[in-house]
This record gives structure tokens, sequence and C-alpha cells, in this order.
């Protein structure tokens, strides 16, 4: 399927699952070998990150754990700049090495809020793994280490990602066609 609809918009295939994948394992072979013996805990930012998450963990090879956050800042296909509360830390966070995994950082302003919020629970480090990011968008200043895919600006749908609650179960990512 080299294009889709969801709802009043069409979109085209510009990812395709095994390219995702190979960006996906070297993220994780990266991961692998920097955070080998520091226990990482994985924090997942839901809803988007689910097949990312999923992915990103079976190759993760060093003894680790995963845990699930949720917040949303985002409707429609632009930012709101509404940034909602982080909800479903439910570990002890000291001296503990978290790893922030996120599906997209756009404007960063979701990421900035959940540094400030994690950043209050006494980590020993936090750590930032994200699919995608937009840097023309960027309006923070962000130290992502772990980056899958830089993309240009276009709204995009597929692999986790949601137009108004659909698309996110495509293993493909498409970008919206304007018209
Ligand atoms: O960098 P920003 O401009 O802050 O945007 C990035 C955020 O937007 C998306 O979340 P969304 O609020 O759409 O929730 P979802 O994960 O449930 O789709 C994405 O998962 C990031 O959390
Ligand atoms: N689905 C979706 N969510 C986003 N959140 C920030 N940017 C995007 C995007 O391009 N697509």
């Amino acid at each position: 399927m080299d294009t889709i609809q969801i709802k009043d918009k069409k979109f085209t295939v510009s990812i395709k699952e095994q390219d995702i994948l190979k960006e996906v394992a070297r993220v994780a072979n990266e991961i692998n070998c920097n955070l080998a013996g520091k226990n990482p805990l994985f924090l997942s930012v839901l809803n988007g990150s689910f097949m990312f998450t999923a992915d990103l963990m079976k190759r993760i090879t060093i003894p680790c754990e995963i845990s699930f956050v949720k917040l949303a800042s985002y409707q429609g296909v632009s930012s709101t700049g509404v940034i909602k509360e982080v909800i479903g830390i439910t570990e002890d966070l000291t001296d503990r090495t978290v790893v922030i995994v996120e599906d997209i950082v756009d404007t960063g302003l979701t990421m900035q809020r959940l540094l400030e919020t994690l950043g209050t629970r006494n980590p020993k480090e936090i750590h930032i793994a994200s699919l995608l990011v937009k840097p023309d968008k960027l309006k923070v200043d962000l130290n992502i280490e772990y980056v899958a895919m830089e993309i240009p600006n276009d709204f995009i749908v597929g692999y986790g990602l949601d137009y108004d609650g659909f698309g996110r179960n495509y293993p493909d990512i498409y970008t919206v066609v304007e018209e």
C-alpha cells in the first residue's frame, strides 16, 4: 500500500518498515554498548512509542527494566503548545539510569516537560531515545543521544503515530499529501 486515506487526508509511504528496523537495530546496538552494566530503566512514552518500544526492546541485550508513562500535547496536525501532566511513574528513579523512549521529538516541548518532571526524582542520569526527530521544528535545546531517523517538517503517520487516533497500526511511515 503506497497511499492510504485517513479521514480527510491522503498519505503516501515515506519510510518502509525494513528501513525503520535497520535504524532501530543500530540504536539498540549503541544503547547495548553505552549502557552496559547500568541496568537502565526504559520509560516508554505512550501512546505513540508503543511500536518503536517493542522493536527496540527486542534488540536490547543488556539487563534492563521497562515501564510506561503517558502525556499528550498534540491534537490534529499542529502542536497546541499545551503540555499535560506526566502520569504513570510508579518506579523509584533514585540513582537509576533512565532512558526516555519517544516516537517523535517535534517542538521538543513534550521532552522538556518530561525531563523536568523526571529530574525531580533524583535519577543518576537521563538519556533520550527517539525514533524520529524534526530538527527544523525544535524550539528547545535537547541532547537527544539516540535518534533512529531525522525527518522534514511534514506531518506523518504509521508505526505508532496517529492522525486523530487512526493510523497507528501501519508498519510503515506515511507522509501527508498536501492537496
Ligand atoms: O515535540 P512535541 O512538539 O512536544 O511533540 C512530540 C509529542 O507529540 C506526540 O505525542 P501526542 O501528544 O500526539 O500523543 P500520542 O503519543 O498519544 O500520539 C509524540 O508522541 C510526542 O510525545
Ligand atoms: N502523528 C504525528 N504526531 C506528531 N507529533 C509531533 N509531530 C508529529 C507528526 O508528524 N505526526
